[in-house]
């Protein structure tokens, strides 16, 4: 009599998880997927090797990750090693001269390179660009106006180098996706007078997602996902219900730009854009391959 082989339960665990992803996969290969790594998320280095394998097995599944950083702690952080002011008027830095050059150093010359070195750790062929590089985001200056607290007339505000992307142009993404590299985009573009300009990076996550037609828009920071004010998690959102949430202040700060970059996102074609818990590990694996997925889907009303 022939003895049956019985699997340990862990293993036809592993293996029914597999099974369960095989629909997923065939439905995204050949997709763009772009994925924001926010400057808070990269701090722990596990999280930032994990968040590494998973782009890398997103390529290994036939998928097209672009992936755009943030940065805003660290650039904060030197601008005070250098005794440079900075402050925020609504979520973006203003940005002098001074300030434009050492964000661009801050972002294009050190976390871009991490982010390179991770992914190529992990076995993957990652380059590292910013807007800048064959004008892959062209942007113009932010326009910013506010009530004057004396006689309630509008009064620009003036960011400096803060700019709004206009214009991708999508070839040498395409160029490097289709010879199995992964793009790296720093949150840097240049203006029509060839200016350098720093952009918010969850805004360039969703001008590239809208120009690179992206099936998916992942936002990855260091909260589970949008809280009510109850602090419980909220699964998916639509334009209306982030609209009432805002008004009655339970989503406020950074959260703000970044469901705009979502519903914006989602307006002009991508499929879907989630926030993610960038410290989870493999976050993007579970919300991608799981029925429950993780974080908060925003989807239109
Ligand atoms: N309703 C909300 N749910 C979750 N986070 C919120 C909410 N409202 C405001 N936030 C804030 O938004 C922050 C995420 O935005 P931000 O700090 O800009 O992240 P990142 O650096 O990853 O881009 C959270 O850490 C949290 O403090
Ligand atoms: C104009 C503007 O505010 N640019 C941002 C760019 C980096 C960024 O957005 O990084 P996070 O996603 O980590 O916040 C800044 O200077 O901080």
């Amino acid at each position: 009599m022939s003895a049956t082989y019985a699997p340990d339960r862990i293993l036809l665990e592993k293996a029914e998880t597999l099974s369960e992803a095989l629909p997923y996969i065939q439905r995204y290969a050949g997709k763009i997927f772009v994925v924001k790594y926010g400057g808070h998320a990269m701090g722990n280095p596990d999280a930032a090797q994990d968040f590494a394998e998973d782009i890398v097995l997103l390529k290994a599944i036939g998928i097209h990750p672009v992936v755009v950083h943030g940065g805003g702690p660290q650039i904060g952080k030197m601008l005070k090693a250098l005794g440079v002011e900075s402050q925020f008027i609504d979520g973006l830095r203003v940005t002098d001269n001074e300030t434009a050059k050492i964000a661009e150093m801050v972002l294009s010359g050190a976390i871009n390179k991490d982010i390179v070195s991770w992914i190529g750790r992990a076995g993957g062929r990652a380059v590292g660009i910013s807007g800048k590089d064959a004008k892959l985001v062209e942007v113009e200056k932010v326009k910013k106006t506010r009530k004057n607290s004396t006689d309630g007339q509008d009064e620009n505000i003036d960011l400096g180098f803060v700019g709004r992307p206009v214009s991708v142009d999508r070839r040498l993404i395409d160029t490097l996706t289709q010879s199995g590299m992964i793009p790296v985009v720093a949150p840097i573009g240049v203006g029509a007078d060839g200016e350098t300009y720093n952009i918010n990076a969850d805004t360039m996550a969703g001008a590239l997602a809208a120009g690179l037609e992206a099936a998916r828009l992942f936002l990855l920071t260091d909260v589970a996902g949008v809280l009510d004010a109850d602090k419980k998690l909220l699964r998916t959102l639509t334009p209306s219900q982030i609209d009432s949430l805002t008004k009655a202040d339970v989503i406020s700060g950074g959260m703000i730009p970044k469901l705009e970059t979502c519903i914006e996102s989602v307006k002009s074609g991508v499929d879907a854009a989630v926030i993610l818990d960038g410290r989870v590990p493999h976050s993007i694996l579970i919300e991608l391959f799981t029925e429950q997925g993780a974080g908060t889907l925003v989807k239109l009303d």
